[in-house]
């Protein structure tokens, strides 16, 4: 069984046996034909992934890694907030009639900031501290600006990653490990994609700055299934999981800015069925 689906299932099965219930609360999230969207929450999970061991991708079902991909890099390389420029269309539902979701995730990741070293975005100044100064403390990013909240059709989910440097002993490259910090997370429909999108960042920096991928800590502070969700999730972690394919990336790729989704490669990736058209709150 991999990693993932372990973790995975014994998150959902705490959810369902010990969470809460929000039925009868005021909630802001609507299905499809207006009825509200209530969950089933835990507060205050703490999952880690070791990237050194295995790569965290379900097998109970597909998660679609170069989507997933794309979507990671629509934020953290083209640093856009326009649809137009993603290749799927998952982001359609919360994009005005130009495209734009506003000034959030790409928006704030493109601003520039000045530092002691100049003007450079948030994404540029890990990769400069990274690669300059590995051993800091101070390396991360944070997309959650309150001044800018009014203008973002959804605000950011995954809202900072706090980046950390260890010389494991022995080893001949440093280590590079990551905080994902996520304040609200749907469990079926964005969790292993939101822990497969900030693996591969991890991975994409570490061989950008020639260092090797150590552990992701995911910490999530709402981690809920949607009542819709409920019987999905049950029959999906009722299924036999297989064990954790192997991740590749182009090892050819050294500058982060060239990456593209098609640098990120399964081998051996056996999954349960697919589940179609799954309903998503907006
Ligand atoms: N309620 C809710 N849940 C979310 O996960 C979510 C939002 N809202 N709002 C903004 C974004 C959009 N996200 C989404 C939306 C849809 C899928 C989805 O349908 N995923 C399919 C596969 C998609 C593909 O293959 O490209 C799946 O099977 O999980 C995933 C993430 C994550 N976010
Ligand atoms: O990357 C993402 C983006 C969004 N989500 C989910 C988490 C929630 O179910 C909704 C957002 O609703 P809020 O009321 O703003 O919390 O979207 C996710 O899991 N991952």
């Amino acid at each position: 069984m991999s990693l993932a689906d372990k973790i995975f299932i014994d998150m959902c099965k705490d959810i369902l046996q010990n969470g809460t219930s929000t039925e009868g609360e005021k909630v802001r999230p609507r299905w499809e034909d207006g009825a509200p969207a209530y969950t089933v929450k835990k507060f205050g999970v703490v999952n880690r992934y070791d990237l050194s061991k295995e790569f965290p991708i379900l097998t109970l079902r597909r998660t679609a890694l170069k989507s997933a991909t794309d979507e990671l890099l629509w934020i953290w390389q083209k640093k856009s907030n326009n649809v137009k420029d993603l290749h799927s269309h998952i982001w359609d539902e919360w994009a005005d009639k130009d495209g734009s979701i506003g000034k959030a995730y790409g928006y704030q990741m493109g601003v520039k900031h000045q530092y002691k070293e100049g003007m450079m975005d948030q994404i540029d100044r890990v990769i400069f501290d990274l690669k300059n100064n590995p051993f800091s403390r101070r390396i991360m990013t944070n997309i959650y600006v309150h001044q800018d909240l009014h203008e973002m059709n959804l605000y950011p989910c995954a809202y900072s990653m706090t980046f950390n440097v260890t010389q494991k002993k022995g080893a001949d490259k440093l280590t590079l490990n990551a905080i994902l910090n996520q304040r609200s997370q749907d469990v079926l429909a964005a969790n292993n994609w939101n822990v497969v999108q900030y693996s591969v960042l991890v991975h994409m920096l570490a061989q950008a700055c020639d260092m090797e991928a150590g552990e992701l800590i995911h910490v999530i502070a709402d981690a809920h299934i949607y009542d819709r969700h409920i019987p999905i999730i049950e029959e999906l972690i009722s299924r036999q999981p297989y064990d954790a394919p192997v991740f590749t990336l182009n090892p050819d790729v050294k500058d982060f800015y060239e990456f593209t989704r098609n640098d990120v490669k399964l081998e051996n990736y056996v999954t349960g069925p697919q589940i179609e058209n799954i309903p998503i709150a907006i």
